[in-house]
């Protein structure tokens, strides 16, 4: 798959796959070059303000009218949508799952997306799902978009080839492809199986946080985000195009392909980013700073510093803070979190906690590191180490996230996850303030 893209982050882009296919100086000239027809892609009201106004003008073979038909819903068993509270029983908990094999089933990126957890309510805009996806299968003639939100994909095993209606976008484990809504697109395995994790986001799209006092660079730089080059797919044969719209599935048979934009421009678009490309900042004296200093991007609710998501990550970086313990706190989080680990060992779990795994640690329940964790990081010798070969990362919501049905049965549900913290015991002796160990 040729990978051409343009960088920037929320640029105003424009592109052509036909040279002069797309129109100069207007947006609707009375006749389109190559008899394209013109459409707008609107990710934001009209109205927006300027800094939030996004869309996209797209030169087509067909308008889209022609990519949607007469719908018939069908249904698509364990990709849930929020307000969908599961009466499975499973008590309140910290929770923690270890990976699940590829199913030798065949699955598409849309039938192999299972919801782990859901926020919020998609009818109102507002909150996230994370899901878990497995792909075994290419989506060949079958074309797919989002009405609910936009797709954070991050694979953990295996590449995908992304084609949308801009472009051509490969990931691999690393790396991220954020699919705005209402965006068409398929998905095929670059590299045999992928799983990895999703999150789908009902509210206000994902952008870049605020730097504060750190000034203008670092964290995630703009220059590092990808979209694609216009790119399209001449294809008269049958082709099947599922919506999803307030959490149902619907299909309609078209005979042609829906990715057929020769030339676009515009600010609505999808992209991709390499995690590896985050430029961390931290303590570089001592103390735990809040892991809001990893956030790549942030999807605002509305109130000031109160995200509807962050997507965060702990990626490789030094640790030097001298008389610090260096691993996350103990802490309760009004917010919550989603946790999962593309490659590599987490400091705060160092076992348990797997590559494909999943960790939950929903609104107000206490977490922190494990008593092995507690332990090294209490009496390790403090020099500069570098955690290396390690790639975590968190979907954090100020919504409540509710485990589905298909999460709480899941045979990788670790029972003994909370035993993790158990062998922390009492050390107070109040006749000890220079505390040195059991
Ligand atoms: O719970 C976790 O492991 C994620 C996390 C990491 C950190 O460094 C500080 C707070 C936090 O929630
Ligand atoms: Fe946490």
């Amino acid at each position: 798959m040729p990978d051409h893209y343009m960088h920037g982050f929320g640029n105003e882009f424009e592109t052509e796959a036909l040279p002069g296919a797309l129109p100069q100086g207007q947006n609707s000239p009375q006749r389109c070059p190559y008899g394209l027809y013109a459409e707008q892609l609107s990710g934001s009201p009209f109205t927006a303000p300027r800094s939030a106004n996004e869309r996209s003008w797209l030169y087509r073979i067909r308008p889209s009218v022609k990519h949607t038909g007469r719908f018939a819903r069908i249904s698509v068993r364990n990709w849930k949508t929020a307000p969908h509270i599961d009466d499975h029983g499973l008590p309140l908990g910290q929770l923690r799952w270890g990976p699940q094999p590829i199913p030798s089933e065949s699955l598409t990126f849309v039938t192999g997306m299972r919801t782990m957890t859901t926020a919020g309510d998609v009818n109102t805009q507002t909150g996230m799902a994370a899901h878990l996806y497995h792909v075994t299968e290419d989506m060949t003639d079958d074309y797919f978009y989002n009405a609910d939100g936009e797709l954070l994909i991050a694979p953990q095993m295996g590449g995908l080839d992304i084609a949308t209606e801009l472009g051509l976008i490969a990931i691999g484990p690393g790396e991220i492809a954020v699919i705005p809504r209402g965006m068409k697109f398929k998905v095929g395995q670059s590299d045999g199986p992928s799983r990895g994790y999703v999150c789908e986001n009902y509210g206000a799209k994902f952008t870049l946080p605020e730097r504060g006092p750190i000034g203008a660079n670092c964290l995630a730089n703009r220059r590092d985000f990808k979209s694609p080059v216009a790119w399209y797919e001449e294809k008269e044969t049958p082709c099947r195009l599922t919506v999803k719209w307030c959490g149902g599935f619907h299909r309609t048979e078209i005979g042609h392909s829906p990715l057929d934009v020769v030339a676009w421009h515009g600010n609505y678009a999808p992209y991709k980013y390499d995690l590896r490309s985050f430029a961390p900042v931290g303590a570089i004296l001592f103390d735990h700073p809040d892991p809001s200093i990893f956030t790549v991007l942030t999807a605002p609710s509305g109130e000031a510093g109160v995200a509807n998501v962050d997507f965060v990550i702990f990626p490789e970086r030094w640790l030097v803070a001298e008389h610090s313990f260096r691993p996350p706190w103990y802490h309760v989080n009004i917010m919550s979190e989603f946790m999962g680990l593309i490659y590599g060992q987490y400091d705060a779990k160092a076992h348990g906690f797997l590559p494909g795994g999943v960790s939950l640690h929903n609104c107000m329940l206490p977490h922190g590191p494990d008593k092995e964790a507690f332990d090294k990081a209490s009496f390790g010798e403090l020099k500069p180490h570098k955690l290396t070969d390690s790639l975590a990362f968190m979907f954090e919501t100020r919504y409540p996230q509710h485990v589905t049905e298909y999460g709480a049965k899941l045979p990788t549900l670790q029972s003994d996850y909370i035993d993790c913290w158990r062998g922390l015991e009492k050390n107070f002796d109040p006749k000890r303030r220079e505390w040195t160990g059991p």
